[in-house]
């Protein structure tokens, strides 16, 4: 790790791991209790735990989504590549991990529209191909949550030991099991509420490095000065395949395979990681497609600003006495950030990035383990084994498999450790045995004619494909020699990452169009659909059924922005029509296609071809805009579900103040008007 001593001492690192778990675990169960006793959702209730009653508003889950896409990687390894490749780094990976998440859209609309009560997406698979197909792409999906959970521990951790000196394995431990406690307690729609906690501390912190370093500090303080350090770095140390050696060019070689390595690996962390299926389907479903959009683009801000700023600023501040120098190695653990941070901003730099650094990790850790349990759970316990458990039954699996899976996780993290897998390595490496299935799970869910076969042996064959172009490009390049570092260059990922996707894809669309299926949805859509009782005909009605009506009018007319649950479920219901769900579609499918041509065709490659180096002016409007974006982003995933739940924000505000002046009148009860906005709460 980098040669300088940590520059905090370890009761920090043990502060911050262990504190911000039990801080939030308290945090939630606070959450948890005032949202039983003020809108009478308790995640006592398996489908309130996993997947928050299908209810939430888009704010609410585009900041969800976004904490849950904010890994250790988005900040550490876009430093590390802005560190590496300049100014293409960040903007690289922001894109090329932005556009999965606009193109889920895509899915998340077909997922409301085939199968609308599914609480996994192998769930589909099974419904729609059976046990084989559900095994295998439980393979993928599993490996895909392994693979993600491994980088945060590992990067976390890397960095936690790097500024503090703590223990590597006690933090690959100690996270995982801290973050277990408060998602047992609150379940997915207080994850949700957590998650949002953690991105408008995220978005705070993002811009006190920006401000720090292009205004205040007297080490770079402005604009020009980054630009002149930059030039300065490029001068004495040229980046090999950049033009002119410069880090102020989108004309990086090295950026721009990083940058399809980047597009491939994340496309299947989005695809088959239930984290997001898990986020659409908490999603109410006339606002799916706007939340990811939404979560998409404010997302992108993140890595590329963030990086922008420290990335660069640890190229900047080569040779100050404050900065260390930095290996190979400490680069691929993503080192750069917090070097910068601590060589600007001493102590405090430290401080502030090592929280930062643990939102990260605990929101996006929080996320795969509901997902894990969630799959463990429905596709494994009760599908396999218990397919007539109680509610009782799935909600205490649910529970116990969250906390089995942090300690996988912690399990994982010390394998990487060990054999010395970084981070840097493990990103790069995603794609090359997760991106066969990415084609595949897409067709299942979307295309009638997919065929079974062909997407599994796609899946297979694409796996096999992948791992074989990996090591045989590492053996031609390397005189043979296949380890750890020959295995992680640009040039031996690259192969992997294409073979694996493009021949997973080629498999199966091929053999669809030969023996197309022709299946209807109507397996998938019968997946857990509950079973509506008819209304009583005029003659069989109760006096307690009239009484209940005349309530609801009663309430309707005191309330006229409140229905009753029974009201919003007729919405949900109304939102499940399918020629609004397919028109989200076309929409989803149009405005992620036309973001996405923008973000990794129209924006890069003319300042490729073009060779541009920026000047001071140029540079300066490009960071300015990442800038501007980021209080975009900030301002919808932080003010805007502030507002959307602004209803019921008023009805807990009015049960606590009636609770405070007369106890016990402020609890919700099942005949009190449930606003739309309590949904959300
Ligand atoms: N979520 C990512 N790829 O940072």
């Amino acid at each position: 790790m980098s040669s300088s001593q940590p520059i905090l001492p370890q009761g920090a690192g043990y502060g911050v791991v262990v504190g911000i778990g039990l801080f939030f675990s308290a945090f939630m169960v606070m959450l948890t209790a005032i949202q039983a006793r003020y809108t009478g959702f308790s995640p006592k209730n398996s489908e309130e735990f996993s997947s928050a009653s299908r209810s939430v508003k888009p704010g609410l889950i585009a900041s969800g989504i976004v904490s849950a896409w904010t890994w250790s990687a988005t900040l550490l390894q876009s430093s590390a590549v802005a560190y590496k490749y300049g100014i293409s780094g960040p903007w690289w990976y922001g894109a090329g991990a932005t556009v999965q998440v606009l193109l889920f859209a895509q899915l998340a609309a077909k997922l409301k529209l085939h199968a609308p009560y599914a609480h996994t997406w192998l769930e589909i698979v099974g419904a729609r191909w059976g046990n084989i197909a559900h095994g295998v792409f439980m393979c993928f999906g599993l490996a895909t949550n392994i693979i993600v959970s491994s980088m945060l521990a590992v990067g976390g951790s890397a960095t936690v030991t790097d500024l503090t000196g703590m223990n590597t394995l006690a933090a690959c431990f100690l996270t995982p099991l801290g973050v277990a406690i408060y998602v047992v307690v609150g379940g997915m729609r207080s994850t949700l509420l957590c998650d949002y906690t953690h991105t408008t501390v995220l978005f705070a912190i993002i811009l006190v490095f920006v401000f720090t370093v292009y205004a205040t500090s007297p080490k770079i303080g402005s604009f020009a000065r980054m630009h002149a350090l930059l030039a300065a770095a490029a001068e004495r140390t040229p980046v090999d395949g950049n033009a002119q050696g410069s880090y102020l060019t989108m004309r990086s070689r090295n950026g721009l395979i990083f940058g399809v390595i980047n597009v491939i690996g994340n496309f299947a962390t989005v695809f088959q990681d239930q984290a997001y299926w898990q986020r659409a389907i908490a999603s109410r479903p006339a606002s799916t497609v706007k939340a990811y959009l939404l979560g998409g683009l404010a997302w992108f801000a993140i890595p590329f600003t963030f990086a922008t700023t420290l990335g660069l600023a640890a190229v900047a501040l080569r040779g100050d006495p404050a900065m260390p120098t930095l290996s190979a190695a400490d680069v691929s653990a993503g080192l750069p950030a917090s070097a910068a941070a601590g060589a600007l901003l001493n102590k405090a730099g430290a401080g502030i990035l090592l929280v930062l650094l643990y939102l990260a990790v605990t929101s996006a850790t929080s996320a795969e383990l509901i997902a894990v349990s969630s799959i463990l759970t429905y596709d494994v316990y009760k599908r396999y084994i218990n397919p007539n458990a109680t509610e009782a039954q799935i909600l205490t699996m649910g529970h116990a498999m969250v906390a089995f899976f942090a300690v996988v996780i912690g399990f994982c993290g010390l394998i990487f450790f060990y054999i010395g897998i970084s981070m840097g390595w493990l990103y790069t490496f995603m794609g090359v045995i997760l991106g066969s299935a990415v084609v595949p799970i897409a067709l299942c869910i979307t295309w009638s004619k997919a065929n079974k076969w062909g997407c599994i042996s796609g899946a297979l064959i694409g796996f096999c494909s992948g791992v074989t172009a990996w090591l045989v490009t590492t053996s031609a390049l390397n005189g043979g020699e296949i380890n750890v570092t020959t295995s992680g260059g640009d040039f031996e990922m690259l192969a992997g990452n294409l073979a694996s996707i493009c021949v997973g894809g080629i498999v199966a669309v091929t053999v669809s169009l030969i023996w197309p299926e022709n299946y209807d949805f109507e397996g998938t859509r019968a997946i857990n659909a509950p079973v509506r009782e008819p209304k009583p005909s005029v003659t069989e009605r109760s006096s307690a059924d009239e009484e209940e009506d005349y309530e609801e009018k009663n309430a309707r007319e005191k309330h006229p922005e409140a229905v009753n649950v029974h009201a919003v479920s007729e919405e949900e219901e109304n939102e499940l029509d399918p020629r609004a769900l397919k028109k989200a579609f076309r929409f989803a499918a149009w405005s992620s296609a036309a973001l996405t041509l923008v973000l990794l065709i129209l924006v890069p490659f003319p300042l490729f071809g073009a060779q541009t180096i920026f000047g001071v002016r140029g540079f300066t409007a490009w960071t300015v805009i990442g800038i501007i974006w980021t209080f975009m982003s900030a301002f919808s995933v932080v003010l805007y579900p502030l507002w959307e739940s602004r209803a019921a924000l008023r009805q807990i505000t009015q049960g606590m103040i009636k609770d405070m002046f007369a106890p016990g009148t402020g609890k919700y009860t099942h005949s009190e008007p449930q606003t739309n906005e309590d949904t959300n709460a």
